[in-house]
């Protein structure tokens, strides 16, 4: 039985990864934590994610509870998983990885940390978005430098990162599929006098609005056709089973940085 920390446990992803958690066999709820200065401290996490009481107390920080998980699930912000990495390290746990919105510089600290470590790091864990980035790369293969690339995505409202990081990973995989360096071809919105499209970009562009839990469209456009691929999730539940999957993956595997393309074995 694999213990699982969550951490940021009343966040929207928190609340159903303990969802998720209990709902799955194989795995149950070791510890559950929230913001230091929350007033949730000491409260329940099952009846706080509304599955019910399950008696893991909500804790105020990670390495208070290190003696009742063996991994953690970590959706929460940059600064915060890094500082989790560095629990881990401290005391052999694994970690799977949600969070998005890391600059490189934090992305780089992300690997240095997890060395030696079992760690799962994905922008998302929806088997639909990890098909998609395969089925990517034989549409930018096919499609090749004819076509136009944009990727649209939408969020709700609360989302504090953009854009999103599965639309930066999406865009990551056409770059390379094309040969080309995202950093130098990506275009993030456009206003004014912008001139013509450089052959070449890569567009961003995001939507932020009401409750849309995540969708992402890929557009190849050509001459005459175009080609739109997208995938909407309509519950944040396929994130959360996605990485309660990873977690119970990772437990078998030697140490080593794994992505969500391992785990489902895309690669
Ligand atoms: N990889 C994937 O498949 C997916 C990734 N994500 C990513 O997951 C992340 C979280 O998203 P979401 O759940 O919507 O965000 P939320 O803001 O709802 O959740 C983050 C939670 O972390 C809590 N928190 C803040 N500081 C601490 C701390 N020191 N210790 C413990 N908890 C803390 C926050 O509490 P408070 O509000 O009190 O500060 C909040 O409840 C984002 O980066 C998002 O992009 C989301 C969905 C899928
Ligand atoms: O913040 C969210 O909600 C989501 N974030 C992830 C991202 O930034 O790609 C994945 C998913 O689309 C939901």
């Amino acid at each position: 039985m694999t213990r699982i920390a969550v951490a940021g446990a009343a966040g929207r992803m928190g609340k159903t990864l303990v969802e998720a958690v209990t709902l799955t066999d194989g795995v149950s709820l070791g510890a559950a934590t929230v913001h230091p200065e929350s007033s949730l401290i000491g409260s329940d996490a099952g009846e706080v994610a509304g599955v019910g009481r399950n008696g893991v107390m909500l804790a105020g920080s990670l390495s208070e509870v290190t003696d009742d998980f063996d991994l953690v699930i970590d959706f929460t912000f940059p600064d915060l998983t890094l500082q989790h990495l560095d629990v881990c390290r401290a005391t052999g746990k694994a970690a799977v990885i949600g969070t998005t919105g890391l600059s490189e510089a934090e992305k780089q600290q992300l690997e240095a940390k997890s060395e030696g470590l079992n760690v799962v790091f994905a922008p998302n864990m929806s088997v639909g978005v990890n098909l998609l980035l395969q089925i990517l790369q034989t549409a930018a293969r096919v499609m090749g430098d004819d076509a136009d690339v944009e990727i649209i995505e939408a969020h709700h409202r609360h989302k504090k990162d953009a854009p999103s990081g599965t639309a930066l990973r999406l865009g990551e995989v056409v770059a390379d599929t094309l040969g080309r360096d995202l950093q130098q071809c990506a275009v993030y919105g456009r206003e004014g006098f912008t001139g013509e499209r450089p052959r070449e970009a890569i567009g961003f562009e995001t939507i932020r609005a009401g409750d849309i839990v995540g969708e992402h469209t890929v557009m190849f456009a050509g001459l005459g056709e175009r080609i739109e691929i997208s995938h909407k999730a309509s519950s944040r539940m396929t994130f959360a089973q996605g990485a309660v999957r990873a977690a119970q993956w990772l437990m078998q595997q030697p140490a080593g940085l794994y992505d969500m393309q391992d785990v489902l074995g895309l690669k």
